[in-house]
């Protein structure tokens, strides 16, 4: 089938600008190598899958638990991305094979379409249930980085908790909502102009500062990413960066599109892995 796109919906179309393929192949290869990461994954580490933490049929998460026992233990909280309709926690466990191997546990969050605007509200349970971990890092892609970024900016004293994430990684993520609202991302979406501002990390930066003051973040683009991508990460690291106590960094993966800039986190040897290991003081 053939769609028009405008501009910019064009812009929003991650896989109409990869080097490497067309879009519908670079998808498929896409959600082929994550499923092939995360089976992987599967093999060699312990894993609890399915763990519910929310009301929702999709609001599980998979679990993934180094073999090797020591008393350092970071975990990571990886979101997948797919506009907050596509993918799921069966494509998302592929990072869990280097980090294991260190002694990092990885989880896997699950979302459905709508959970995902609660997620902040139910990752409460999430960060219970991580509090004897020697450390709390997210790590997010495209949507996910959104969502990932939206947990930087909640406000934790309405839910008496206190994660203390110590490190992010945004990965080719979304960070102003507004530009979307009136391309064929929205169609399921259905957000209103209101609910896209309360929803975009690039509004709640003095809430960020709050909530998430000791965090490490590393913004993350592919060099292929769209140029309206790019212009997110670039803004939202501008931002967070003139605030003061933050430690930000922008990272711009050379030789990299939006989809195989999260796919080689499969790889231990790859830079933002090394940086993800570096940050945990697993490297
Ligand atoms: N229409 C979008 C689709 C998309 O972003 C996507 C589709 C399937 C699985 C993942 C996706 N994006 C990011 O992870 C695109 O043009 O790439």
């Amino acid at each position: 089938f053939f769609v028009f796109f405008n501009e910019l919906e064009r812009q929003f179309s991650p896989s109409q600008w990869s080097h490497r393929m067309s879009g519908d192949d670079v998808i498929k290869s896409h959600v082929t190598a994550l499923k092939e990461g995360t089976q992987l994954a599967r093999g060699l580490a312990q894993t609890l899958l399915n763990v519910p933490y929310g009301e929702g049929e999709g609001e599980k998460l998979d679990v993934y638990v180094p073999t090797t026992t020591s008393l350092d233990v970071p975990l990571v909280i990886y979101l997948h991305g797919g506009y907050w309709q596509f993918l799921s926690k069966e494509e998302s466990g592929f990072m869990a094979v280097p980090l294991v191997h260190k002694g990092v546990v990885v989880v896997a969050v699950g979302y459905d379409i709508a959970g995902g605007w609660f997620l902040t509200g139910n990752s409460l349970g999430l960060s219970l249930c991580v509090s004897l971990s020697s450390g709390l890092y997210l790590c997010g892609h495209s949507a996910g980085a959104h969502l990932a970024a939206m947990i930087l900016s909640t406000d934790w004293s309405q839910y008496s908790v206190n994660p203390q994430i110590k490190g992010a990684f945004l990965v080719s993520g979304i960070y102003d909502l507004l530009p979307i609202l009136s391309t064929y991302v929205n169609e399921p979406l259905k957000m209103t102009e209101e609910v896209a501002l309360r929803n975009s990390p690039s509004q709640l930066v003095p809430q960020l500062k709050l909530s998430s003051s000791n965090c490490d973040i590393v913004v993350a683009m592919a060099q292929n990413d769209s140029p309206e991508f790019r212009k997110q990460s670039e803004d939202y690291y501008k931002a967070l960066e003139s605030t003061e106590g933050l430690k930000v960094t922008l990272e711009d993966v050379p030789n990299t599109d939006h989809f195989n800039i999260i796919e080689q986190l499969v790889d231990g040897d790859y830079h933002l892995t090394q940086l993800l290991l570096k940050m945990m003081g697993k490297s």
